[in-house]
């Protein structure tokens, strides 16, 4: 096999691999009150629902394994964190290593796609673990470290809460890949007594029998760069987003041309936000101002539309949402911006949970705007 960098993965692997605990435990089957963990014949363990689920039920809710807690961290504090756990919780992490022989030769690791924009490259690159979640091998999952406190919202729409460090966790980690995912993960801090749990939502109702997944990669990259990224994990994916794209009418195709105008809109249209929220109006600057806004919030409108119809359901919809609200505030349409930021609470809802930081800081937004709504209201019957 080619020489290979050593990441943290590689590391926490042979780490595992090192320990004195030699047989692992059996791998669970987890009946839990709404799914199992059985083995499949090509894709290793799966998670299947065992009775119908509703969209937004919470069906996760786990502390990790194990936390390493720095943002960048290096192989040694994989290492420290593995020192300290239990003799039980070691065999656990142990039994989540490589557990269905991905050919490690064929990663592209140290290599990021000629594609890649800046800001992917830091995801595809080995230097930045923390981000990249290619760990086939110890299942690290990013999730925010329990040592740093989150920022409160201090803007009216705030962005989302950064993650930091990563974690292994024994259940979330049997969740295989969907590019049209039914179910999403998010680290939310605030469960857990303050301590944190890796939790899962199912985000479009589940038939019981079907499989439940989560994506591994951006949603919204093209099927070649999905490739490229799920390469990392050791295997090609089967959704009906990568199928055949060139059967005229199938959802492959339009999920190509849909994602592509996706990726469009937020290069040329979402990204120009500068200057959108200016408070200048006088003069030419009014007008450019007031025409870019109607140009964003056409791109943002196109973008829940095509989402809706790729069958997306997750955060950069509701932020697809709270934008909206922003720009119909910024134009004076409260009444507009107050239904948009409630669709966005929902979105978060069912992704995350209404007490997530996100959510929670989404709905301060709804009710500041609904004030605002009432406020107008009230000032506009006194002017009668
Ligand atoms: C986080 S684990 C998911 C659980 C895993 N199947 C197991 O047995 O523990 C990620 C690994 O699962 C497999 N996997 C995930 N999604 C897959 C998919 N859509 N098709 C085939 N294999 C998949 C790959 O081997 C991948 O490296």
């Amino acid at each position: 096999m080619a020489a290979m960098a050593t990441t943290p993965q590689d590391h926490l692997l042979s780490s595992l691999r090192n320990t004195s605990l030699t047989s692992p435990p059996p791998i669970l089957s987890h009946p839990t009150s709404h799914f199992t963990v059985r083995r499949t014949p090509t894709k290793g363990y799966a998670i299947f629902a065992h009775r119908p689920i509703k969209a937004g039920t919470r069906i996760l809710s786990e502390p990790p394994l194990l936390v390493i807690p720095n943002t960048e961290y290096l192989a040694e504090d994989v290492d420290k964190e593995f020192a300290k756990l239990s003799d039980t919780d070691r065999r656990k992490v142990w039994s989540l290593a490589s557990a269905h022989g991905q050919d490690e030769g064929k990663w592209p690791k140290g290599r990021a796609h000629p594609s890649c924009g800046a800001r992917q490259k830091k995801r595809t690159t080995p230097a930045s673990p923390s981000i990249q979640p290619s760990y086939p091998s110890s299942k690290l999952m990013p999730c925010k470290s329990p040592l740093t406190t989150s920022t409160p919202p201090t803007t009216s729409f705030p962005a989302s809460t950064n993650g930091g460090g990563a974690g292994v966790f024994e259940i979330a980690s049997r969740f295989n890949h969907s590019c049209v995912p039914n179910a999403h993960f998010s680290w939310n801090e605030r469960l857990g007594g303050g301590e944190g749990r890796m939790t899962v939502y199912v985000v479009k109702d589940v038939e019981e029998g079907e499989e439940i997944t989560l994506s591994y990669c951006d949603p919204y990259y093209d099927p070649a760069l999905r490739r490229w990224e799920l390469q990392h994990y050791g295997f090609m994916c089967d959704c009906a987003a990568c199928g055949d794209s060139g059967v005229e009418g199938s959802f492959a195709a339009g999920s190509l041309e849909r994602r592509a105008r996706l990726k469009e809109i937020e290069e040329d249209v979402l990204s120009r936000e500068g200057g959108l929220v200016s408070e200048e109006k006088n003069g030419d600057g009014f007008e450019v101002r007031v025409v870019e806004r109607k140009i964003r919030l056409e791109g943002l409108l196109e973008t829940v539309r095509l989402s809706r119809e790729e069958g997306l359901v997750n955060p950069g919809l509701a932020e697809t949402f709270m934008a909206i609200a922003q720009v119909c505030h910024d134009v004076g349409d409260i009444k507009t911006a107050v239904r948009a930021a409630k669709n966005g609470v929902h979105v978060d809802t069912l992704c995350m949970g209404d007490e997530h930081p996100i959510t929670v800081a989404h709905r301060a937004v709804v009710q500041k705007l609904h004030e605002q709504m009432l406020e107008m209201e009230r000032r506009r019957e006194l002017e009668k």
